[in-house]
């Protein structure tokens, strides 16, 4: 058996994540902490992995004192900065044990992670690809971590094929442009009804390609977290997106 703590337990993804621990037949809940508990209670005793889904303000602080306490750690919070990523090297190259590690994903549902890696594949072949993200108004964070994920994939892959700028003629905007993410163009919409949704739109000339995956509860992150609790201990280091542990 697994033995799993969740960090962020009480939290909307938390309280889905204890639940999938309880049902899986390899998972075992161990503890179970939220905001004011004590996370120096988890150990190599009690715990082999760490659950984190908090809030991108206090992330960075849990995982690296998780990281120090001896226990891997499965990361869904956002808000991770290529600053805060190489913290969480450093504090893995110092960790108690030598063959410890961290698995950060932006998205833990497949719709969500096979829309991103499509867009990788497409991007190459369009001139101009923005992305869209649309979620339920209680997220603190815009635009979404899986959002500027796949915008970094988009401009990786134009990169790679020697694209340039995309054509875009705006010449006053007072924000409906969105947010350029690595030379893409993100646009975030909150609204009560949505969970968590993304559409890619890529186009050329007289054409368009629309990638769109949806979340409609948060149950369909679950497989995904579970994957990565099986996964995260025979992977040490730092490792971001689940696609490293699907066969793409
Ligand atoms: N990677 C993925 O597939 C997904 C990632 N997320 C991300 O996960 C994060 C959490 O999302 P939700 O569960 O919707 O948020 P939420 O607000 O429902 O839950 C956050 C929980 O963290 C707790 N918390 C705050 N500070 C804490 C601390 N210092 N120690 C322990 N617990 C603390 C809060 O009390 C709350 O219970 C967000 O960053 C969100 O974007 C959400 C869905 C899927
Ligand atoms: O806050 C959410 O709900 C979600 N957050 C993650 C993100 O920011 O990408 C993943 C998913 O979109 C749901």
């Amino acid at each position: 058996m697994i033995k799993v703590s969740v960090i962020g337990a009480k939290g909307r993804m938390g309280g889905n994540v204890v639940n999938a621990v309880n049902q899986a037949d390899d998972t075992e809940l161990a503890l179970a902490l939220d905001a004011g508990d004590d996370l120096t209670q988890v150990n190599p005793d009690n715990t082999d992995v760490a659950v984190e889904f908090t809030v991108p303000s206090v992330a960075l602080d849990n995982v690296l004192a998780l990281i120090g306490q001896g226990v891997d750690v499965v990361v869904g919070t956002t808000g991770w900065t290529d600053e805060k990523l190489d913290q969480v090297r450093k504090a893995l190259a110092e960790a108690p044990r030598a063959d410890q590690a961290v698995f950060i994903a932006p998205n833990f549902a497949i719709s969500a992670v096979l829309a991103d890696y499509f867009a990788g594949l497409a991007a190459k072949y369009f001139e101009s690809a923005e992305v869209v993200e649309l979620h339920h108004p209680n997220k603190v964070d815009a635009p979404s971590g899986t959002a500027i994920h796949t915008a970094h994939t988009i401009a990786d892959a134009r990169r790679a094929t020697g694209l340039g700028p995309m054509p875009d003629a705006t010449e006053t905007d007072g924000g409906s442009r969105g947010q350029v993410v690595d030379g893409v163009h993100v646009h975030a919409v909150r609204l009560r009804g949505l969970n968590a949704h993304e559409e890619v739109l890529l186009g050329n000339a007289g054409e368009q390609l629309t990638i769109r995956a949806d979340s409609f509860d948060r149950g369909s992150f679950m497989p995904g977290v579970l994957l990565a609790v099986r996964n995260v201990s025979a992977h040490p280091g730092l490792t971001i997106g689940l696609d490293k542990f699907l066969d793409l």
